[in-house]
């Protein structure tokens, strides 16, 4: 097989352009990265939105936008991007504060116009299902949600938000306002060419997430207050 820097100097001599299996992965981050496949109307506790699945073309997820029953306001939009989350937004599990924060975000947005983006393949802030039971054993043991990670040879966080970036461009949102604590999803979201205001997202301490929550705001730098 030929050597890339062979094939560039050959390129290069012949007038063409080498395109990397990177560059391709690259350019699908920002280009075409999903294309919604199914419309249709979900009601729910909290009124009925208007529901688009996409495919993700990069990860072979598929992600759910939940258009709120009053549309997208024209200006800064109230926006929910939620990472799945089996155990706190289906089993209630008072662990985490995803189930509460889905809940809330989905009665505003329903409330205030705008959407809830909800990314699969998000779960256990990307690691997945298992693996994320497994942290929690260890967390049994003690260890906090970082630490538990890297016992296990995992990474704290790998997720990325380029689909979330892709689906809001398609429904035609540029600027936003987003309901978050955490800086790094607003990060990767600017990053992505976005504007955001973000709009903290804060839901009841109880006894058991409460060093889940303390651990994502000293050790994650997730804004919560001093008192999460
Ligand atoms: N690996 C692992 N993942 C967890 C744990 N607890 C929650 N998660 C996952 O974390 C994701 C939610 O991320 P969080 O850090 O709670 O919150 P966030 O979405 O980044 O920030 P907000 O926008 O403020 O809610 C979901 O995919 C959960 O499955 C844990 O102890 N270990
Ligand atoms: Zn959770």
């Amino acid at each position: 097989m030929m050597r890339l820097e062979d094939a560039e100097a050959f390129a290069q001599r012949e007038g063409l352009i080498v395109v990397t299996i990177a560059d391709l992965i690259a350019w699908r981050r920002l280009h075409d990265r999903v294309e919604a496949r199914a419309r249709t109307t979900l009601p729910t506790a909290f009124g009925t939105f208007d529901t688009i699945g996409y495919a993700d073309l990069l990860t072979g997820a598929d992600h759910v936008a939940l258009v709120s029953p009053l549309g997208i306001p024209a200006e800064s939009p109230l926006v929910r991007v939620h990472s799945e989350c089996l155990t706190g937004d289906t089993f209630g599990s008072t662990r985490c504060d995803c189930g509460p924060q889905l809940a809330e975000s989905m009665r505003r947005v329903a409330a205030e116009g705008g959407v809830v983006v909800y990314l699969r393949g998000h779960e256990g802030r990307g690691v997945g299902l298992l693996d994320k039971l497994r942290a929690y054993a260890l967390q049994d043991q003690g260890l906090d949600t970082v630490d538990a990670q890297t016992a296990l040879g995992l990474p704290v966080d790998d997720r990325e938000f380029g689909a979330a970036a892709a689906i809001l461009r398609d429904l035609g949102i540029e600027s936003m306002r987003l309901l978050t604590n955490n800086p790094e999803k607003e990060t990767q979201l600017r990053d992505a060419g976005l504007t955001i205001e973000t709009v903290p997202l804060i839901t009841d301490r109880t006894v058991n997430n409460s060093r889940y929550l303390e651990t994502k705001r000293v050790r994650l730098g997730h804004r919560l207050g001093e008192s999460a």
